[in-house]
This record gives C-alpha cells, structure tokens and sequence, in this order.
C-alpha cells in the first residue's frame, strides 16, 4: 500500500481542510493493532455551524441550478479519479477498519466509483411525471412535476463499511443538485477527508461537499442535526440513534431518511443444495467480521438438514483466516473497536447464561502477538437457542449466528418474521415457486433467494420496523433527494 497516513485528519469546509485544533482532538485508531494512527480534529458547534453557512453559499452561487450534464459529468470524473487513487483509498480504510485487503478492493473501494457513475447515469435519464387532466366542467389542464434539489443535507453514516456508505449517500445528493454536511463516524474519519480531495479535483464548487468530523452527543453529530440550517438528514446507523435523530429534526419537520439495523434471518430449506447454502450462509454470517446491517444473525434450518448445515458451516468457520489486514490470504479482521468487542463479548456470556450451546468460537482468539492489541473475536456459532432468547432478538453485529431447526414452511416463515427488525433475508431453496412464495412473505426491504448481497443500485434498498424509514437506491434516491412541485396549467 502506498499512501503515509497523515498526522492529522481535518475537517473540509467552505472548499478547505481547517488547520487543526490540538485542544480539540481524538485518535484514529486501527483496530487491527489497537493503535492510533492520526489525530483527528474534532468539530465544534461553530465549526458545523460555518459548515452548513458554506453549503447554503453554494446553492446560492449557482450548483442547485447547475445543468444536469454538468453535475453528471463531474461525478464521473470523481469515480475516474477515485480508481486512480485507489490504493489510498484502500489503505484509508484499512487503517480505519482493519478489514480484510482483498475485501476492501472488491467490496468497499469498488462500489465507490461505482456509487458515483450509477447516480450520474440515473440523474442523467430521469424523466418526471405529467398528466392531461379533464376535469367534470369540461376545461382541460397539463399537469407535470419539476423536481428541485432539497437543499443542504446531513449526511451521517457509521463505521461498517464507510467509504461505501458515505459515497452511497454523497453521490445521489449531488447529482440532484444538494449541497452537503457529511459527519463520518468517530470510527472510521479517513475517507471521507480523501474524497474532499477527489471530489475538489473533479471540478466540484467549493462549499458543495463539506466534511466535520466528531462524535455523535455533544458533538458534531448532533451540532449538525439540530442546526436549523439543514433541510434534510440522510442517517445509515443503529436504530437507537436513528430515533435521535428523527426526534431531533422533527420540531422543524425535515424529511429523514433511515438505513438502520437488522436481526436478519436466513431460512434453509431441505430440498436447497446444502453445500451451495452452507457457503452462501457463511458469506453472510462473517463477510466484514459479522459488521454488516445485512449480515445473517439467526439461521433456521428444516430438520431433515440441520446437523449437516451446522456441521457444514462450523467447518466454514474454521477454515477463516484471521489476521494482517494486508495479508492477502486473511478473509475476516478484527471488530471496529475494543468498545464494540465488549459489547459482543457480553453476548457470548448471555448466550451460555441463555443455555446455548457454543458449536464454535464464543471467545477472543490469538492472532499472534503483534495484533494483541486489536479487537479480535471468534467466528461463533450457537444452537440450542430459540426467539425467545435475547441473543436471538437483538443485533449483536458480529460474526455471530444461531441456528434453530424447524419442519414446516408456515413454521419457518412465522420465525423468520418473529422480530421488530424487517431490513434483509436470505431463503436457500431449489423449489422455484416456493422460493418466489417465501420471499415475498418475508416483512423485509430486501429479500434474497439462493445468495446474499447481491446488489443492483438502481433497486430501492432499506428496511421495515426498526430497520428504518423510506428507501434509497435509483429512483428512491432521487425522490428522497428532491423535493418536487407541481405545475397545473389550465390549456
Ligand atoms: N440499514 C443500513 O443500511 C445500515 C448500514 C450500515 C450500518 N447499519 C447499522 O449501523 C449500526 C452500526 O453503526 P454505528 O455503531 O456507527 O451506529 P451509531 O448509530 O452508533 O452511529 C452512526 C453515526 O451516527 C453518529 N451519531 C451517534 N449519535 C448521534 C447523535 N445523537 N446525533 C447525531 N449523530 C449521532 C455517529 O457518530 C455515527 O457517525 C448497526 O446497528 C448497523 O446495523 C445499518
Ligand atoms: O451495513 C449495511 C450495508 C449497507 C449497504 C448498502 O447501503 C449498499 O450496498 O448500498
């Protein structure tokens, strides 16, 4: 990898990085090693506050109005200049994450220029509703909708998968015509700075991407979305702060739109190809060290199958490699920080209090002694738990699952259900119809059959119940990002 971590991690605003403030300050830590990296200047209230001021300066000096080739072709050069510098983007992320090399090439890295040219085709093509309208009396009207950017919006997104995430958000909002505040998390603040870069040399007016880095309560999470100034928030996060945030916003009635969290649910049916779901279940039990809002969490297998599925995925489990992030042979890396292992690790202990038995892991590995310090966790597998349980009802967000047997249709669609979350679901069958039938009946945003984050940008992606509020991806994004008018005109 190629690029030397910087010292310090600034905040972009108004078209510049901001001289750093030694007394406000955190470190970014790689939790591969548990070591700091850099320093990050944290954003106070008045930093967030010239943040927004920027954005709405740049709506004014013409980008809400900008032609849409223009803001298209500005997007691509972003996603061109993205790929020229990959490997800092690559090596941005793994110091923030830990994550596996080769995954951050093929997933994290990847989808960013991929995020930027799929938003500047659609923005490109869009057309708006019209309608000829006769009304009762006899008089003929043309009614047609022009649709006009929202205005600045929040962009707050989480540790998981940041790059990813943020371009997934930054991208739709600019090719609408917004202007942006992004607050990345604590966690993970690399990338976002990077892109400021990217997108400046893409030709972006200065004020249209503005960066504050900080937590969330009293600081620059929340100086943001209580601001007055922001006409929309856009949050990828737990439920939990989601709820905040939409309590936040909703004295001044701001549209949110909320991609949170999942106890997502796989079914395996007998008649599926056991080996091809066995891989497909590990994939999204432990893809991202379990870090991702789709990632399986509970697993219900028909009976006839269900020693062979659990035997099956253990031996999945055992053959992962945990280790240097830059080894191109490690598939999962630590979790995001020492914090979140806690939290993980307390499941483990409810798990055994809950009367689980552990098939595999359910405690800190040894990675070797120069990754001691990073926030290491077991690939864990639990039977002998059931809905009731807690650890079978909450996100724990590791690579963590249970797996319970069931022996009728009806029965696994009801346990599958069975959850206040409704985000992701997976269904291994090779019975067409039933695959078709059970999908459908799944209370979930997004519903696989036979594989497991399988993307298409240009379908509506989110989740029902605690899962969160409205849908982005094609269409939907353009929708949530735009506010639209309605033109009547008496012909
Ligand atoms: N549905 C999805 O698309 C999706 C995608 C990725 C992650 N997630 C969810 O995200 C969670 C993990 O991420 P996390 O731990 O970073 O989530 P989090 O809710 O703790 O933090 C998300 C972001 O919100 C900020 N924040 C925290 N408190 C805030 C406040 N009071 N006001 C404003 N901002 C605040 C954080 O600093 C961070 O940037 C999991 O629940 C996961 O399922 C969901
Ligand atoms: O952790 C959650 C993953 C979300 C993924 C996306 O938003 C995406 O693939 O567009």
């Amino acid at each position: 990898m190629t690029a030397p971590h910087p010292e310090w991690i600034r905040n972009y605003v108004d078209g510049a990085f901001l001289d750093p403030d030694p007394a406000s300050a955190f470190d970014a830590v790689d939790p591969a090693t548990g070591t700091a990296y850099a320093r990050v200047h944290e954003a106070g209230a008045e930093i967030v506050d010239r943040a927004v001021g920027s954005a709405r300066r740049a709506l004014a000096a013409g980008w809400a109005d900008r032609p849409v080739a223009d803001r298209a072709r500005i997007l691509r050069r972003a996603a061109d200049l993205i790929e020229q510098r990959f490997d800092d983007f690559v090596a941005a992320e793994l110091a923030d994450t830990g994550k596996p090399v080769t995954q951050a090439r093929a997933l994290d890295v990847a989808r960013a220029p991929m995020n930027f040219r799929a938003y500047a085709d659609l923005v490109s093509s869009a057309g708006e509703q019209s309608y000829l309208t006769d009304t009762a009396d006899g008089r003929r009207a043309l009614n047609y909708t022009v649709r006009k950017p929202l205005g600045v919006i929040a962009i707050i997104v989480p540790w998981n998968l940041p790059l990813l995430l943020l371009t997934w958000k930054v991208a739709p909002a600019l090719a609408c015509g917004n202007a942006v505040v992004v607050k990345p998390s604590e966690d993970t603040p690399a990338t976002a700075s990077l892109l400021a870069e990217v997108l400046a040399e893409a030709g972006l007016p200065r004020g249209v991407y503005n960066v504050v880095h900080g937590f969330g309560a009293d600081s620059a999470g929340a100086f943001l979305t209580e601001h007055p100034g922001i006409d929309g928030v856009t949050f990828t996060g737990s439920s939990a702060t989601g709820s905040h945030v939409m309590r936040t916003v909703a004295p001044r009635v701001r549209p949110v739109s909320l991609e949170l969290g999942g106890k997502n649910a796989a079914i395996v049916f007998d008649d599926a190809d056991v080996d091809e779901a066995v891989k497909g279940l590990s994939r999204s039990i432990f893809t991202n060290t379990g870090q991702v809002c789709l990632c399986t969490e509970r697993v219900y297998v028909q009976r006839r199958i269900f020693d062979e599925v659990v035997a099956g995925l253990a031996t999945e489990a055992a053959s992962l490699r945990l280790g240097d992030p830059f080894d191109e042979a490690t598939t999962t890396g630590p979790l995001i920080s020492e914090k979140h292992r806690r939290k993980v690790l307390s499941y483990f202990d409810l798990a055994r209090a809950e009367g689980a038995d552990v098939v595999c892991g359910g405690r800190v590995p040894d990675v070797g002694e120069h990754l001691d310090g990073g926030s290491w966790i077991a690939p864990t597998l639990w039977t002998g738990v059931d809905n009731s349980s807690r650890v079978m009802r909450e996100e724990i967000f590791g690579p963590v699952a249970g797996l319970v047997p069931f022996d009728t249709e009806e029965e696994a669609i009801a346990l599958a259900n069975d959850t206040e979350y409704g985000l992701a679901s997976v269904v291994w069958t090779d019975d067409l119809r039933r695959g078709h039938r059970v999908a459908a009946r799944m209370n979930v945003g997004l519903s696989w059959v036979n594989t497991w984050y399988l993307r298409d940008l240009r379908a509506p992606f989110g989740g029902v119940g605690l899962s969160g509020i409205g849908r982005e991806g094609g269409e939907s994004s353009l929708h949530f990002y735009t506010e639209p008018t309605n033109v009547c005109l008496q012909l």
